[in-house]
């Protein structure tokens, strides 16, 4: 048996959804840079889930059907209430409510390609509610209802604050939106993937998903970067604080990839973004500490930022709670992942790869009482 650590290099699939070749990211041929600087998140649901941008009455289409299906059980509301709110995190608190509502889903179990896809419709609209609701419920706070007049990056920054956001908090939104909808086979994808090719179901999928993301080496790294900014503070704290991470061999959040050599594409966008949010929002030293650990981390080790370094002052300086950035990642995501469950549902086989055995050679069970 050849042991691959960590699957690195290993295909494990064909999809026809995204694709890294050479350091460029694309959404069924469209190149993310392309997208990130013209497509709404909501048109980058429709390339997922179709394979083509839609037309004008498909978009609106669809907008409507995400319209129609935000509103959550109100046992699902209730649940937030029950549990230690201050210390839930935010993630664990969607991974629960995406399980409950599965509950609450009739068609929960139903196998057949259109009841997948209502499914996925429903879960992509009640993503922003579940975060947005959350958020506000541990505060004390009314959750707020969506407004149908606004798209789905306006809505979100207005169900989590209940104030209509400025535009360029739409634009640095649905910007995150679509730079993190989809990313080929990475750890939270294949995750869904291995769940439902046992044909479990889509809820199920989205719920182990979740469970994936959350991780630091995952998509919790851009809450780490966050916690790793406020730790350093000042400018002057930039150099000894990353040299001595880097000397203990410890890793700096937000930087490395395993599929990525160059960089990654998607950093640039927010980098540009990062600047002009906290100049606007007059806290610049946000921007300013991370190009310092930029330039150390890519000097000293030739890691480049990876998507999760710059959104963290963005989200940042939107006004964002440090751990709901995560969540919002999923709220993107989710998209990238209903598209993969459904694309395994369209050919399934199990996936089951080998472990090579590095334990004990055979034994003689032991009765308890002869046990020393
Ligand atoms: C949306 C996303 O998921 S993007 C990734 C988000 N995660 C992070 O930002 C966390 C920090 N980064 C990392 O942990 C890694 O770069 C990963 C997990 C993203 C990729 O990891 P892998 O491809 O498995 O690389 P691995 O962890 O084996 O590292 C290879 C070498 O680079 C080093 N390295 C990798 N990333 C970093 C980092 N961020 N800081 C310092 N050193 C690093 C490792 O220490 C290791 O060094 P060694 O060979 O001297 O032991
Ligand atoms: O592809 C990966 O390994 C991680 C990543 O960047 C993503 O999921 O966006």
């Amino acid at each position: 048996m050849t042991v691959t650590r960590g699957l690195e290099g290993v295909v494990a699939t064909t999809s026809s959804i995204s694709s890294i070749i050479d350091d460029t990211l694309t959404y069924v041929g469209y190149d993310i840079d392309d997208l990130a600087v013209n497509a709404s998140f909501e048109e980058v649901i429709y390339l997922l889930w179709h394979r083509r941008l839609p037309n004008a009455e498909e978009l609106a289409e669809l907008k409507t059907q995400l319209a129609q299906n935000t509103a959550l059980p109100p046992e699902v509301i209730q649940h937030f209430k029950m549990y230690p709110i201050k210390e839930v995190h935010p993630m664990a608190a969607l991974r629960s409510a995406v399980s409950l509502l599965g509950l609450y889903d009739d068609e929960a179990d139903l196998m057949d390609d259109e009841a997948n896809y209502r499914k996925a419709v429903r879960l992509q609209a009640k993503m922003p509610a579940i975060v947005t609701t959350f958020a506000r419920i541990r505060k004390g706070l009314e959750p707020v209802a969506p407004r149908q007049d606004l798209s789905f990056a306006a809505n979100f920054l207005y169900m989590l604050s209940g104030k209509e956001p400025e535009p360029i908090a739409v634009e640095a939104m649905n910007k995150a939106l679509v730079l993190h909808a989809d990313h080929e086979l990475n750890a939270s994808t294949f995750t869904a993937r291995v769940c439902v090719a046992t044909l479990s179901d889509v809820y199920s999928g989205i719920t182990s998903a979740i469970g994936a993301l959350k991780g630091p080496l995952h998509g919790g790294a851009n809450e780490a970067v966050m916690k790793m900014l406020s730790e350093i503070g000042t400018l002057e704290n930039v150099e000894p604080y990353v040299r001595g991470k880097l000397a203990n061999k410890e890793k700096i959040m937000g930087f490395g990839h395993r599929v990525y050599r160059k960089g990654d594409p998607r950093a640039k966008h927010l980098r540009e973004m990062s600047k002009k949010l906290t100049e606007l929002t007059g806290q610049p030293h946000w921007f300013d500490l991370s190009v310092q650990i930029e330039a150390i981390v890519t000097g000293e080790k030739k890691l480049p930022p990876n998507v999760d370094f710059y959104s963290a002052s963005v989200y940042h300086s939107l006004g964002i709670d440090h751990d709901l950035m995560t969540p919002i990642f999923a709220v993107s995501r989710v998209s990238g992942w209903l598209a993969h469950i459904l694309e395994q549902y369209e050919n399934n086989r199990l996936i089951r790869p080998r472990a090579e055995y590095t334990g004990p050679g055979m034994q003689k069970y032991v009765p308890i009482e002869q046990r020393g």
